[in-house]
């Protein structure tokens, strides 16, 4: 069990890193994103391209989950700078929630200004079609619940206040901009609006967890993006986000279905031209 108070990382730490990536490159990025499990593809589309693999970087965990690259990569859309996390951390890889949402702050002390967060996740929704995209309007935190809060411990007020408010965490006007831009790609007919909900993994859910959180309110499930989207909206960034629904979970003892990675991973692929158009789009639009 990890003690509250017990911080992985200094104000100076966070400094540290954004100061070596601003000697990397002379983009500067007022949008990042964080790519979710094999949605990665979408910073190769990035133009003048800087790739910095995670390894290189001053303070940053690595990616040890398939589907996660392991790149930052910095480039534009349409002219609008942009920083895209090519893999993401996760709780369950057993780094230290602080570690789990470290580049977070520092795309803030980056100077970037609204976060895309993406993300795999499993349908609750009956609605829901595997091939979806969920705009994320609003998500149940359960480890958060349960004590496990990126903000636990003293607080930096440099980032942000004691005790942020989160009931406006997903932006929208964002999220009608990214609507308006679906509609535009003809994209509507699988794009839904829900609440996600994330567990800590890496085991997937049993099937009475499954119908606990549909009756909780969750329509997708997954197993990372609230850290971060807490840390983002604590040092005032605007949020959207966005979950690809992998698979439809099992909320019934009769089935044979299976939860799995390998099929998390060929929707991403399915989807991920879809994603790529709509991200770097919005990227375009709001950047
Ligand atoms: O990084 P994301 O949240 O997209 O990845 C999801 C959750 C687990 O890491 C993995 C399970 O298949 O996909
Ligand atoms: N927890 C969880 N994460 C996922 N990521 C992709 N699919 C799922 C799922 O069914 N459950």
């Amino acid at each position: 069990m990890y003690h509250m108070l017990h911080f992985c990382y200094a104000f100076e730490d966070y400094k540290e890193t954004a100061d070596w990536l601003l000697a990397q490159t002379e983009l500067r990025p007022k949008v990042a994103v964080i790519c979710g499990s094999g949605l990665g593809a979408f910073a190769e589309l990035l133009e003048n391209q800087t790739a910095i693999p995670y390894k290189d970087i001053p303070h940053f965990p690595q990616s040890t989950v398939q589907g996660h690259a392991g790149r930052l990569v910095f480039g534009e859309f349409d002219g609008k700078p942009c920083v895209c996390m090519q893999g993401r951390f996760h709780f369950y890889e057993g780094y230290h929630i602080s570690k789990v949402t470290f580049p977070v702050r520092v795309f803030h002390l980056l100077g970037v200004q609204t976060l895309i967060v993406t993300n795999a996740a499993g349908g609750l929704n009956q609605d829901y079609k595997v091939g979806d995209i969920m705009f994320i309007k609003d998500h149940l935190n359960i480890p958060g619940m349960a004590g496990l809060n990126p903000l636990g411990g003293l607080n930096e007020e440099r980032f942000g206040v004691r005790f942020p408010c989160m009931s406006d965490a997903y932006d929208k006007d964002i999220c009608s901009i990214a609507m308006e831009t679906a509609k535009e790609l003809g994209y509507a007919p699988f794009i839904q609006q829900g609440v996600y909900t994330m567990v800590a993994g890496p085991s997937y859910e049993t099937i009475a967890e499954c119908n606990m959180l549909r009756m909780l309110g969750a329509d997708a499930v997954g197993m990372s993006t609230i850290p971060e989207v807490i840390l983002a909206r604590h040092c005032g960034l605007r949020v959207f986000g966005l979950s690809l629904i992998t698979n439809k979970v099992v909320k019934d003892y009769d089935s044979h279905e299976k939860a799995n990675h390998e099929e998390v991973l060929r929707t991403s692929q399915h989807r991920a031209e879809n994603l790529q158009n709509l991200v770097s789009c919005l990227v375009a639009k709001i950047g």
